[in-house]
């Protein structure tokens, strides 16, 4: 059966990063698998009162696009994003149809500033938004405790990470 993973965590931890090199990963064996970045599940505008990260469209995209892969034969979906609550995690899985594990990532928010600076170069209100809502979502995160597995991740190369977050999932 096909089985899901989310990797989370705050602004600039690298969940995006990681979700995509674990998709290289289990490609390099052979194993079927989509990559979802919910970002770009939610990237319209304008979002409806009351639902600034258009959660409620997220989750109509999510099933859509989980079908689809799954149809196509993904035995091992890996998505990147942020849920704030239990509740929103139970919303995912069900949006999924699948059994999904949560593996969120610890970076020293020093460290996650630094990424954030280079990752926003020309783009000082982007900056400006990701370094304050860093704090906020890591303290957020951290209270809901959503996740099955914490990794912290701030001295690990990319590739590293997206090893030990597959280990946590599949055992290797
Ligand atoms: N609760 C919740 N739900 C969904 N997404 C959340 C949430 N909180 C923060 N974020 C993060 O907000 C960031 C939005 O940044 P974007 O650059 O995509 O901006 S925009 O939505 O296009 O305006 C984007 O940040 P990055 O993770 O750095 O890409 C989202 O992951
Ligand atoms: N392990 C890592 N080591 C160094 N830089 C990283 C690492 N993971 C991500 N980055 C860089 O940090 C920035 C934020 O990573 P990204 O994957 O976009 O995070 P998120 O999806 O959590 O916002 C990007 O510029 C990315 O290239």
């Amino acid at each position: 059966m096909t089985t899901a993973l989310l990797v989370t965590g705050t602004v600039g931890s690298g969940k995006t990063s990681a979700a995509e090199a674990a998709g290289d990963l289990l490609t390099a064996r052979e194993i079927p698998n989509a990559v979802i970045d919910v970002d770009w599940l939610r990237r319209c505008w304008p979002s409806p009162p009351g639902d600034r990260f258009n959660g409620a469209l997220t989750l109509r995209n999510l099933r859509a696009v989980t079908r689809n892969f799954v149809d196509a034969g993904a035995e091992r979906i890996v998505l990147a994003g942020v849920i704030e609550s239990k509740a929103e995690r139970q919303a995912y899985e069900e949006a999924l149809g699948l059994p999904l594990a949560v593996c969120r990532l610890r970076v020293a928010l020093p460290v996650v500033r630094t990424r954030l600076h280079r990752r926003h170069e020309g783009d000082p209100s982007g900056l400006a938004w990701h370094l304050d809502r860093s704090g906020e979502l890591e303290r957020i995160l951290a209270a809901a405790a959503v996740e099955d597995r914490l990794v912290d991740v701030t001295d690990e190369t990319i590739p590293q990470v997206a090893q030990l977050v597959l280990r946590g999932w599949m055992g290797s």
